[in-house]
């Protein structure tokens, strides 16, 4: 049974686009590309059941599960008896934003009733789900490295492009309640564009990546937004931009590089970020942040769904979603609850 086309290239991955999605032969191209380009082409496996994901490494099998819903490393993050989460993924205080000029939610706690819900184990099936994070923007601004860095720690300054899609998933502890996010990590080369953008749909959070150091990357994540928004409903994804190499820049020359990314921000209305994957500096910072929110959202998205009434927004609460009009972006629940 034909389920997905999987190539790996080292670490990178390619899937190919969900039938239906209009782009459903990138084969060709890719495979002329590793070869002009050098990549490692590590292997070819069109036929999944002929090959079997415990053939793949790693990121394969995760790709495996994406396409047909099963892999141990996947079961167990959903499971609520799996093993323990590691100490530095469990959240019990609101993380801070990095600027308060181009932040999503200026408030220092979890909404009143998403603690009052945690305290009490009643979050409903939020424990048991993950959260969908797409992470764009342009070649070579360092997305692979960013998520390598959570996920694994590592940094590698070989570049090698990512190849279509691969992903990660990242298991959390918020408030008390477990919580995962499964973060997909996209290329950015233009030829492969069409691949990865079949897998923007269903995104909870939208990460735009920009280098510090190359001012065009910025200008081209508003692109980037707009296609990854394209794929999903107004006003149901928390936006983030994020300026990477931190550690190429002097404070100032970063202070300068950072106006015009909060500017951008603001319009985008999306929360700023600089961080560095090679020295690791606010990308934990930056990663519970994206987990608090999106946790946060989950939960009281659960509560209204059970209660079908609304919730009060409590003092101080600001946040912003794409796409949702500015008289509701003061709106803790009813504008992350996607329901204005
Ligand atoms: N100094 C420094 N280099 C970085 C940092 N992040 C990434 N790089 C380097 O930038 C290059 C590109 O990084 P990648 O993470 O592969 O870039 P990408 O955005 O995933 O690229 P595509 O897969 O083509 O979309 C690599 O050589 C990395 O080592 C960083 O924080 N600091």
């Amino acid at each position: 049974m034909v389920i997905a086309g999987v190539r790996t290239v080292s670490r990178k991955l390619l899937l190919l686009p969900p039938r239906g999605s209009g782009c459903y032969d990138p084969v060709p191209d890719a495979r002329d590309s590793l070869d002009a380009g050098g990549s490692r082409v590590a292997l070819v496996a069109m036929v999944i059941a002929a090959t079997g994901p415990a053939r793949t490494g790693r990121a394969a099998s995760g790709a495996f599960a994406a396409s047909a819903g099963h892999s141990g490393r996947m079961r167990s993050s959903l499971t609520p008896l799996g093993p323990p989460v590691s100490r530095d993924r469990i959240i019990t205080s609101f993380p801070k934003w990095y600027t308060p000029e181009a932040c999503l939610q200026l408030k220092e706690h979890f909404h009143g009733q998403v603690s009052t819900t945690c305290q009490r184990r009643n979050t409903g099936t939020v424990g048991l789900r993950l959260s969908k994070v797409v992470v764009v923007g342009d070649l070579y601004v360092g997305k692979t490295s960013l998520i390598h860095r959570f996920c694994k720690n590592v940094f590698d300054r070989h570049y090698k492009a990512t190849i279509g899609v691969d992903f990660e998933i990242e298991r959390f502890e918020i408030a008390g309640i477990p919580y995962s996010l499964q973060i997909w990590d996209t290329a950015g080369q233009e030829k492969f564009k069409c691949i990865a953008s079949a897998y923007y749909r269903g995104a909870q959070v939208i990460i735009t990546a920009f280098d510090l150091t190359d001012v065009q990357t910025l200008g081209h994540t508003r692109q980037w937004l707009e296609d990854a928004l394209r794929e999903n409903e107004p006003g149901s994804c928390f936006v983030f931009l994020v300026g990477t190499k931190k550690d190429l820049l002097s404070g100032a020359a970063c202070e300068q590089a950072e106006v015009e990314a909060v500017r951008l921000a603001n319009e985008m209305q999306a929360e700023y970020w600089s961080v560095s994957a090679k020295t690791g500096e606010n990308v934990k910072a930056f990663f519970s942040r994206v987990a608090a929110l999106a946790f946060e959202q989950s939960v009281l998205q659960d509560l209204e769904r059970r209660s079908g009434a609304r919730l009060q927004v409590g003092d101080g609460d600001l946040i912003r979603m794409e796409g949702s009009p500015p008289e509701t972006q003061e709106s803790t629940t009813s504008s992350s609850l996607g329901c204005c």
